[in-house]
């Protein structure tokens, strides 16, 4: 009897190819398409519609899928998780701005919905396997399912599923974490998929990357305040600290020549006086620190203290790190190297070589044992 396999279909070329190869290797496939943000009725906490529903692509990513599908010959199931995002993934986010922290929807959506959710809805068919197009590995021949690295470490998708816990992570496949991304466009190529050609999504679903500010303001009212230097001399005003990361230089409306020369930081915000700090400095000592404060760990295997690396930001080099267990879901994380704009709310993932051993949110950072002030 063939095994069973629901895969998530996005419309997209990564799930595209994952399930042409779930079907190469034998599996009875059939796929889950998900709406996970209703564009129809985007609206804002007073219930008027914003001005956004043309960001988001769904029912575009929906008829991709459905072509896809129907050339591999696979059943399409098409469910709305709307309100769970509403309930799970996006009143933390908004949550989180309005505590001016920067947190990563991307992380608790793989958690809540496409490894929650999804996973429950898809019961109803009797899998054997859930499967996705993440670019990441699992091992499931261990005590224990490892999350691996991606073979192609530019894609690597293991930051964002670094939340999973082992029991979301037992009956996982992800075909395509051992190729390439050119590999996985020649394999779409080669077998005519619809989505072989299409652009990679970038960003939140929901917002997409330019409007972002102004996505907020919809819900979130601004409160502007002023910017200053660290010696307290006013640079100009600011559109609400909410709208600002630690070490983010575009969108000051300040210096920012092209050159970089004259560039301006953020380098602090002070939530009481609602004051952004800007230097024009990019490394700038107020933007370091050599030690973190690590919450709401979840960890996969065996705890320990000691030596591996860490991530405190997608898409960042791993840096080495010694880490000391507080208690069961916290971690002190020391890097006397020193890192540069370490932004609370971001989730920290560790790593041992190629495993994803666990990851938490970033609290608070700190500088030869002070904590970082304004960050
Ligand atoms: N709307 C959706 N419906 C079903 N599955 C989804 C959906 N969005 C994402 N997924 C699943 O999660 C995986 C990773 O999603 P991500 O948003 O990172 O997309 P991606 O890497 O661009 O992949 P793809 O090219 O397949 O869209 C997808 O490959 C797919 O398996």
């Amino acid at each position: 009897m063939k095994k069973k396999v629901i895969i998530g279909l996005s419309g997209g070329v990564d799930s595209s190819v994952a399930a042409y190869l779930l079907l190469k290797d034998g599996y009875d496939v059939e796929a889950v398409f998900m709406r996970n943000w209703d564009s129809a009725t985007n609206q804002d906490l007073k219930g008027n519609p914003t001005t956004f529903d043309e960001m988001c692509e769904q029912e575009k990513d929906y008829q991709d899928a459905l072509e896809v599908a129907h050339k591999l010959g696979i059943k399409l199931h098409k469910v709305d998780f709307i309100d769970d995002y509403w309930d799970r993934v996006f009143s933390y986010f908004l949550s989180e701005y309005k505590k001016n922290r920067t947190p990563n929807p991307d992380v608790l959506c793989n958690n809540e919905i496409k490894f929650k959710a999804f996973v429950d809805y898809a019961q109803k068919f009797n899998p054997d396997y859930i499967a996705m197009g993440h670019y990441a590995q699992v091992d499931l021949t261990k005590d224990y399912p490892m999350l691996l690295r991606a073979f192609d470490h530019n894609k690597d998708q293991t930051y964002f599923l670094s939340q999973l816990k082992e029991e979301q992570l037992k009956k996982v496949i992800f075909p395509i974490g051992h190729l390439d991304k050119k590999e996985v466009r020649k394999i779409a190529l080669e077998q005519g998929l619809a989505t072989a050609t299409k652009k990679d999504s970038t960003g939140i679903c929901f917002i997409g990357e330019r409007h972002f500010n102004a996505f907020l303001s919809n819900y979130l009212p601004a409160q502007p305040g002023q910017m200053k230097r660290l010696d307290g001399t006013y640079v100009k005003d600011h559109r609400g600290l909410m709208n600002y990361t630690i070490g983010q230089r575009k969108g000051l409306g300040i210096g920012g020549s092209k050159e970089e020369i004259g560039a301006w930081y953020v380098v602090g915000k002070d939530l009481k006086t609602n004051t952004l700090y800007v230097e024009p400095d990019f490394n700038h000592p107020h933007l370091f620190s050599d030690e973190a404060l690590i919450t709401d760990v979840i960890w996969r295997g065996p705890k320990f203290d000691g030596q591996m690396t860490a991530k405190f930001r997608y898409r960042q080099k791993d840096n080495d790190v010694t880490i000391q267990w507080v208690d069961d879901e916290t971690i002190r994380v020391f890097y006397p190297q020193k890192v540069r704009a370490i932004t609370p709310g971001q989730v920290c993932a560790f790593y041992q070589n190629e495993v994803c051993l666990g990851s938490g949110f970033i609290q608070e950072a700190y500088m030869d044992k002070k904590l970082r002030q304004y960050s």
